[in-house]
């Protein structure tokens, strides 16, 4: 039977990475969707901009939307200090699990919670289920018309203390135009635009990150 490209993504990172060296994973990961087959990880030049992020946030409680096979949560976790706490939320059961299977490769499953399900069903229900009073970053990479629903959702929710991080990723390709006017308008929010290229192409993308104000 057919491979899907998740697997074969996997298999490259079983072959080329290094257990445990998050870094190979993630360099196999780039090699492979440069040199391979594309594949919708933020890549290596928006990469850079989310590691810059996470490390001046030097975030306690992490938040990412849309796992994929887990190459910004190898990104995320391998930067997190001691403690920290990563829960990571996959909408699509087989990403779920080429995902769970690259960050056990990268050793970081410590750090990571991978939670199978919908944003808009999960959100409501992060204190109760993991114990979290609020996030000090949030990753925004799933469906991109769920970035502004979801953003008023963990508002309502009380997940956002004053100063917490939005950092979304696609503002510009595939885009998400309701989402950038939001956070761009609303007093809420200090916004800045990290100018960057879709990952693997010269395609004009780029990370929105957004401070919440209380
Ligand atoms: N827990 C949850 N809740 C809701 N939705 C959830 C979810 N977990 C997952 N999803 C569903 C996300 C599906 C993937 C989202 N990402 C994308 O759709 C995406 C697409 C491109 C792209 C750009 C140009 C092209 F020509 C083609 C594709 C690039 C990217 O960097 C992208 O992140
Ligand atoms: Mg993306």
């Amino acid at each position: 039977t057919q491979s899907t490209r998740p697997q074969r993504l996997l298999g490259a990172v079983q072959k080329n990475a290094t257990r445990g060296d998050p870094r190979s994973v993630v360099r196999a990961i780039d090699h492979f969707c440069r040199h391979k087959e594309w594949a919708m990880n933020v890549g290596d030049e928006k990469g850079c901009i989310l590691d810059s992020v996470v490390s001046e946030v030097n975030p306690a409680a992490v938040l990412e939307l849309g796992t994929y096979c887990g190459y910004s949560t190898v990104r995320i976790a391998s930067l997190l200090p001691p403690h920290a706490k990563l829960i990571t939320l996959e909408f699509n059961p087989d990403f779920a699990a080429i995902a769970r299977q690259v960050i056990a490769w990268a050793g970081l499953e410590e750090k990571v919670q991978l939670v199978e399900g919908a944003s808009g069903d999960w959100i409501p229900k992060m204190k109760e289920q993991f114990g979290v009073k609020t996030f000090d970053l949030v990753f925004l990479d799933h469906w991109k018309d769920r970035y502004l629903p979801d953003t008023k959702l963990m508002e309502e929710c009380g997940l956002l203390r004053k100063g917490s991080v939005l950092l979304a990723d696609n503002v510009i390709c595939p885009g998400t135009p309701d989402y950038l006017e939001y956070v761009r308008s609303s007093p809420r929010y200090t916004s800045q635009y990290f100018k960057s290229h879709l990952e693997y192409t010269k395609v004009e993308d780029g990370l929105e990150k957004s401070v919440f104000l209380g």
